[in-house]
């Protein structure tokens, strides 16, 4: 199957933002990846509510938003108002996970569950069955364009056996670092979307790149 390609827009030019939403629309892009940073959760501040509902103005596919931020529960109704279509929380933010997935289903989007890349995949034991997405981290969260850490091909087979015995349906995504050495592994070892900030918006030519990540199968 082909991959599902997810640019993350934290990496796009903030100053041309419309064009850069417009080159996503006319690309192979799937999902647009929006990282929300809070200075908390993690040790950045990316952006928030008027950045994002300004980017759904433009957008022709899903928003994919990955929260990083401590108490998530407090604004998942406003993320789905800004225009989530996927809401991705952290198991490491969430002290009553079961509780904030069924809100965010509540709202009509989709449930997703990040892993911070030292968290383990058996912590998604008793919850797998009520997850449409688990993000695996393949940097610690915070900042684009850092290197990707080797033991997330480890974590994705583990969590693809759990998947595969529990008999559901969840996506495995992977969150960075994705380039083109390491997208067509991830993919072999059975991730289904792939986030990819630098490596497209870095790229001499992004719909192009995109493209080539789309080409790959899984
Ligand atoms: O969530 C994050 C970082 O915290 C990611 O979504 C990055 O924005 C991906 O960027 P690259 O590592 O691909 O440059
Ligand atoms: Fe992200």
């Amino acid at each position: 199957m082909r991959p599902l390609i997810a640019p993350s827009v934290l990496a796009s030019d903030f100053a041309n933002l419309q064009s850069e939403v417009e080159m996503l629309n006319r690309s192979e892009a799937d999902w647009l990846h929006i990282d929300i940073m809070d200075g908390r959760f993690v040790p950045n501040i990316s952006f928030g509510f008027p950045v994002m509902e300004a980017i759904k103005k433009h957008a022709q596919k899903p928003m994919d938003v990955h929260l990083m931020i401590v108490e998530p529960e407090l604004y998942i109704e406003r993320f789905r108002a800004a225009g989530a279509d996927v809401i991705t929380v952290h198991l490491e933010a969430c002290h009553h996970l079961h509780r904030t997935l069924q809100q965010i289903k509540a709202t009509g989007a989709k449930a997703g569950v990040a892993l911070n890349p030292h968290t383990s995949i058996n912590l998604l034991e008793d919850i797998i069955t009520d997850v449409d997405v688990v993000c695996l981290m393949s940097v610690n969260p915070g900042f684009g364009g850092q290197k990707f850490i080797e033991n997330t091909y480890r974590k994705i087979e583990a969590l693809k056996n759990l998947i595969i015995s529990r008999n559901v349906d969840t996506l495995i995504e992977i969150d960075g670092g994705v380039n083109k050495q390491n997208a067509p592994l991830l993919l072999n070892s059975g991730a289904d979307v792939l986030v990819a900030g630098n490596f497209v918006f870095s790229s001499e030519d992004p719909i192009r790149t995109i493209a080539d990540l789309k080409k790959l199968s899984n």
